[in-house]
């Protein structure tokens, strides 16, 4: 691989309205530190060179003096605010990264939610973003996945070795990424709507672009309700 300059947002601003808890899943404690700290932690050892924290105005301060200071984080460049949908906060990340000094030329789009990111995750999305320009990190479905229609009656049984459950990182070339979101928010403004709920998709559908699916894993699991904290108390290592 050739020596480019590697850039992480990690998102921190949804409210966690699922986990239905009053302190936001982000920060709640697992063994002792906020779900957050493991994802970031995970990219502050790994080849990524710099992180954008990206989390709800009212917490930034919090962030700075409770994760980035407490923890001793060295590679968070900035922490930000965000936005009212996941695709805004991801937006106010690439722009961050997109002054001059910071610019990147990939750039890995994580959930702090997901904490149990690894070395070779990073690893696999970084060489795909190189050969591909546009990945994602995710499973093949164990279950049968079927398609159903507005009342609930089954449409389409997809084949299952072509069915995967998508994570993140998601790993891009940075101008390409971030173009593609510029545009989709330029639209938004124009009054046209998309449901956005990862980042390759953004690309898909606004250039067709082809994203390729690299490896991630089934610990790779994004705290969402209540019983996916059981769960990570499992995965935590002993
Ligand atoms: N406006 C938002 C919404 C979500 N996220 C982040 O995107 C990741 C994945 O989102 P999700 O699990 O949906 O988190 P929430 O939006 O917080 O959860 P919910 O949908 O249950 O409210 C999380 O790390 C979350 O903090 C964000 O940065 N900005
Ligand atoms: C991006 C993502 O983590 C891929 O699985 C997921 O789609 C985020 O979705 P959410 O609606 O924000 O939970």
């Amino acid at each position: 691989m050739t020596e480019k300059k590697y850039a992480a947002v990690v998102l921190s601003a949804g409210k966690g309205t699922r986990m239905n808890s009053a302190v936001p899943k982000q920060y709640m404690m697992l063994e002792g530190k906020p779900v957050l700290y493991y994802s970031l932690y995970a990219f502050e050892k790994s080849m990524i060179d710099e992180i954008v924290l990206v989390t709800g105005e009212e917490d930034v301060e919090y962030c700075r003096k409770e994760i980035v200071q407490k923890y001793g984080f060295t590679k968070i460049i900035s922490v930000t605010a965000g936005g009212k949908e996941r695709y805004h906060s991801v937006f106010c990340g690439l722009t961050d990264l997109n002054k001059e000094q910071n610019r990147p030329d990939y750039v890995m789009i994580h959930d702090g939610a997901r904490p149990f990111i690894n070395d070779e995750i990073i690893w696999r999305c970084a060489r795909a973003a190189e050969e591909f320009r546009a990945c994602a990190a995710g499973v093949p479905a164990k279950d049968t996945i079927k398609i159903a229609d507005e009342s609930l009656f089954v449409r389409e049984t997809p084949k299952r070795k072509y069915v995967w459950q998508i994570q993140t990182p998601q790993a891009f070339a940075f101008p390409l990424i971030y173009q593609a979101y510029e545009e989709l928010l330029n639209r938004e403004q124009r009054g046209e709507f998309y449901s956005v709920t990862d980042d390759t998709m953004v690309l898909e559908a606004i250039y067709g672009h082809k994203v390729k699916l690299v490896e991630g894993s089934y610990e790779n699991i994004k705290i969402t309700t209540p019983e996916d904290l059981k769960l990570a108390k499992a995965f935590l290592p002993e």
